[in-house]
């Protein structure tokens, strides 16, 4: 395919690279054009990806409607909270025919809205035109050539597959799934959990406790997924699971890291410091997913307290103490 990765941060370059390596012309975006110039000349990203060679077939411009001209697939890789003013800006250069895929995880917090309803609200483009695509990716171990799966969801089953042949390679590995609600939920949800999984791992605690945070983010996540009408096994595959396990476990999550430093003691400005100005989309997110829960009466309380501990001033030993003295209840309760 004519592919474009619009957002040149640390998974839209592994995205790129990814597409480029399964043989697609892929073009890239970069707000900054020192940074594309950084990729055209030299084949690296080494504010986002140091150490990794890009493909040299791999160009990147720094105007979108350059990017965006005459492209079939636009990959949107910017965060979770400026899509919406970004593709207002591209929305004059969309190709009419493309697939948008979104890759944030996250809730848009003015509007409690997934990717894809910002996407089709602001485009106005059919939901058969609108694809995510979401699972355990962590960026840079993709952009190694490490073997990886992930899912593509669209509500037309046909494009999902277009899009999956597009980003087939021999160590990246696309299912399709058209439960594009529960892959959205599954991305958003697992970041407020990996950030309270860090605190944790920053505090000392042991895997006992990292299983315990998991086990009942999971919980959570379904309770919320299956009321906004998700499929109960998309939140048990890839993009449910699968991205909980990596996202909570590994020390390159900046979610992860922004809550391990608040748990060794940081603030949030210092916690925002050891993410290296990239995002990390749970400390925002937590507010929109904990919004969407009380609209749905679906109880989060792993969510509720990573929200207090971002932006109402609760210490961590508070949220600890908290989470421990709920009432005790069945282990599966609620409408599954
Ligand atoms: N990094 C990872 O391992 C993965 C990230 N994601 C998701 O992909 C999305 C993008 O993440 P990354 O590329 O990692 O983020 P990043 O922080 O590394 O890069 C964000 C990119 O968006 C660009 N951008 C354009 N307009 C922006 C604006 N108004 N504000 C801020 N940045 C703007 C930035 O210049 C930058 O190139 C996030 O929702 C993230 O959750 C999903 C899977 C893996
Ligand atoms: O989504 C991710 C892995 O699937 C990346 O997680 P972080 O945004 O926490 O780095």
């Amino acid at each position: 395919m004519r592919a474009v990765v619009m957002g040149s941060g640390s998974w839209g370059t592994a995205v790129a690279k990814v597409l480029a390596d399964a043989g697609n012309d892929v073009v890239m975006w970069a707000r900054r054009p020192e940074l594309a110039e950084q990729i055209n000349t030299g084949h690296v990203n080494g504010d986002y990806l140091p150490g990794i060679e890009l493909p040299q077939s791999l160009r990147a411009v720094s105007s979108p409607k350059e990017a965006l001209a005459g492209r079939e697939l636009v990959v949107c890789a910017v965060p979770s909270q400026s899509l919406r003013d970004n593709l207002s800006q591209w929305l004059d250069d969309l190709p009419p025919d493309a697939i948008l895929l979104s890759l944030a995880k996250g809730v848009e917090v003015s509007s409690g809205k997934r990717m894809s309803e910002v996407i089709a609200e602001v485009t106005e483009f059919p939901a058969e035109q609108i694809a995510v695509l979401s699972g355990p990716n962590l960026a840079r171990e993709v952009a190694q050539g490490q073997p990886a799966a992930t899912v593509i969801a669209c509500a037309d089953e046909d494009q999902a597959k277009r899009v999956q042949a597009a980003f087939a390679t021999g160590y990246f590995r696309p299912y399709t799934n058209t439960d594009v609600v529960g892959c959205e939920i599954g991305g958003a949800a697992k970041n407020v959990i990996a950030l309270a999984c860090g605190v944790a791992s920053g505090l000392g605690y042991g895997e006992n406790t990292l299983a315990t945070i998991i086990t009942r983010g999971l919980a959570e996540t379904i309770r919320l997924g299956v009321a906004l009408g998700a499929d109960i096994t998309t939140l048990a595959g890839l993009a449910g699971v699968g991205d909980l396990v990596a996202t909570c476990s590994s020390p390159l999550s900046r979610n992860r890291t922004f809550g391990a430093r608040l748990g060794e003691g940081a603030n949030l400005d210092q916690a925002q410091a050891a993410t290296n100005g990239q995002v990390a989309e749970g400390v925002k997110s937590c507010r929109s997913v904990r919004a969407l829960a009380q609209t749905h009466g679906v109880e989060m309380p792993l969510t509720e307290a990573v929200y207090l501990l971002c932006h109402e001033g609760m210490t961590v030993q508070d949220m600890v103490t908290n989470l421990l003295g709920r009432s005790t209840k069945p282990e599966v309760y609620g409408p599954v």
